[in-house]
């Protein structure tokens, strides 16, 4: 395992890093799969909740949002005190809570290379098809969000409700990466997850000149919630350690793979994908 992640010594500070997303009471997706990755890769997660889902292995029944203000005070005081080298955004919700975090990362040097970079999972449903982004909200996605991205991560589903595209092959996967930076990304990553009649899963990371390709042959499990915001919380550590681009995102994929073939089951539906691999159980 010499791919990952140096840890800290015992009793210096970690590596710090923000995560700008909704709580999942079921702990597979959203924060919880945040905090998780960010504690198994040795960085010290700091946390701005967006929303509240009531959310277990088969769906989510409720949400419930943080006013727009409390999410940006949540940000403002962790970057200000306990300072952050890299932040993601997850679950978002509104275009309210879009318009706050935005302002916020451009005050603080968030992002759009005021030297913080900001992973940009752009959230819109859970993987049972609840809504997780209203509607009314992809124009803040658009406009706002994705020019603040230092990365962009979406999935093939995010890339049809913001772009219009629908990813079939390699060149629509290619197309789809262009449209993320004409709306003002910095990178993007179009992940091949969803793509599940392919025997791998290919994610596309470029910055418009240089291409990147990270194949890995698709893993036979239906325990795959959390995969999204683990693949870009393990970005965001690396990026926190100063690791460039594509090498994070190769940092990531690895370290989601290895999440992926560790997933287990929980409750009736779907179990969550598993940083718990590193604590090295037989
Ligand atoms: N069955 C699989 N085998 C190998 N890699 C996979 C598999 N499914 C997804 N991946 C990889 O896992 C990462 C997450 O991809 P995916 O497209 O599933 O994202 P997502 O839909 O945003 O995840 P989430 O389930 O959190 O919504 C990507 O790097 C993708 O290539
Ligand atoms: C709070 C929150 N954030 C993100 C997801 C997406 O994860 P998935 O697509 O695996 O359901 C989720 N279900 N809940």
């Amino acid at each position: 395992m010499d791919w990952l992640l140096p840890p800290p010594a015992p009793g210096s500070t970690p590596a710090r890093a923000l995560t700008i997303a909704g709580s999942d009471s079921g702990g597979g997706a959203g924060i919880q799969a945040d905090m998780r990755t960010f504690a198994l890769t040795g960085v010290h997660g700091c946390v701005a909740i967006t929303a509240v889902t009531v959310q277990n292995s088969v769906g989510v029944t409720g949400v419930h949002t943080i006013p727009p203000e409390t999410v940006a005070a949540q940000i403002e005081s962790v970057v200000t005190d306990i300072g952050v080298l890299a932040a993601k955004t997850g679950m978002l919700a509104s275009a309210e809570i879009i318009e706050a975090v935005v302002a916020t990362c451009a005050r603080l040097g968030i992002g759009a290379d005021d030297t913080i970079p900001l992973v940009v999972d752009p959230v819109a449903a859970s993987m049972h098809g609840d809504p997780l982004l209203r509607a009314d909200a992809l124009d803040a996605v658009r406009e706002q969000l994705v020019p603040r991205a230092t990365l962009v991560t979406p999935n093939l589903d995010e890339v049809r409700l913001i772009t219009g595209i629908e990813v079939i092959d390699a060149a629509s996967q290619r197309a789809a990466a262009h449209a993320f930076l004409d709306l003002g990304a910095s990178w993007a990553l179009i992940k091949g997850g969803h793509l599940r009649e392919s025997p791998s899963s290919t994610d596309l990371l470029t910055e418009g000149t240089n291409e990147h390709e990270y194949t890995v042959e698709r893993i036979a499990t239906g325990h795959d919630h959390g995969g999204g915001d683990t693949l870009a919380a393990a970005i965001t550590c690396a990026l926190a350690h100063g690791v460039n681009m594509p090498g994070a995102v190769g940092y990531a994929k690895r370290w989601v793979t290895e999440c992926l073939r560790a997933a287990y089951p929980l409750g009736r539906g779907h179990g969550p994908v598993s940083p718990l691999w590193r604590l090295g159980g037989a």
